[in-house]
């Protein structure tokens, strides 16, 4: 069996990382999504277990002790990380697994995973990114103050990346998304 691949797609909060992947699931739903572990409250709609593993910060900390985090960043008040053993086991099964993490776990990837394969997702315009985060609605006014403070630092790192896709027109963004995924050799 041939080993899977690890697909990292990285880029500011309200970039359009969650549309892209999601239409990307629908139109390959062999791809694994690996679901994270964070301490942030669940959003109306959000199901455990499928958005996320929603914890304490306790039992994220002892994940943290244990080992059992691929990679995890503080971000907006909260803490989230990868749990590591679904992703090694989907890519020993030849999996393409994809995270969809920020910039600063994303960083720690290339030390664990040094062949990944790490995208970064960018806003046409600053003006656009905040208005999506507010169309959103999801998020108060201090979680929007404290993303768009982020967002400047984390746009400045995406040169670090492998692949730079701006998120302006949805489909050309996925079809560019989808070229890259899969032109990989395997
Ligand atoms: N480092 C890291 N970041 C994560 C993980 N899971 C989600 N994130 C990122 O955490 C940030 C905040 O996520 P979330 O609160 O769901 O807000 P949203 O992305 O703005 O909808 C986003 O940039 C996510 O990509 C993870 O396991 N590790
Ligand atoms: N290409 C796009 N053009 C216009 N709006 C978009 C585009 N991509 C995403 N959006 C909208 O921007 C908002 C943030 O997208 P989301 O996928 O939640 O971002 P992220 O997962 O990066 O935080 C959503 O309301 C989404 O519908």
């Amino acid at each position: 069996m041939q080993a899977g691949k690890l697909i990292v797609v990285t880029g500011p909060s309200g970039v359009g990382k969650g549309t892209l992947l999601r239409s990307l699931i629908q139109r390959h739903p062999e791809l694994y999504f690996s679901i994270s572990a964070t301490t942030r409250q669940p959003r109306p709609g959000e199901i455990e277990g499928q958005h996320y593993y929603f914890v304490s910060r306790d039992k994220f900390e002892q994940m943290v002790a244990a080992d059992e985090l691929l990679e995890w960043a503080e971000y907006a008040g909260n803490y989230y990380g990868t749990p590591c053993l679904q992703v090694q086991q989907q890519i020993q099964q030849g999996r393409l697994v994809i995270l969809e993490i920020e910039v600063v776990g994303a960083r720690k990837i290339n030390q664990t995973f040094p062949t990944a394969l790490r995208i970064f997702i960018l806003p046409p315009t600053l003006a656009e990114l905040e208005r999506r985060i507010r169309v959103r609605g999801q998020d108060s006014e201090e979680a929007i103050a404290r993303r768009l403070t982020r967002a400047q630092a984390e746009i400045d790192a995406a040169d670090e990346f492998d692949v730079q896709i701006v998120n302006d027109d949805l489909e050309t963004a996925l079809i560019r998304l989808e070229s890259i995924i899969f032109a990989r050799p395997n």
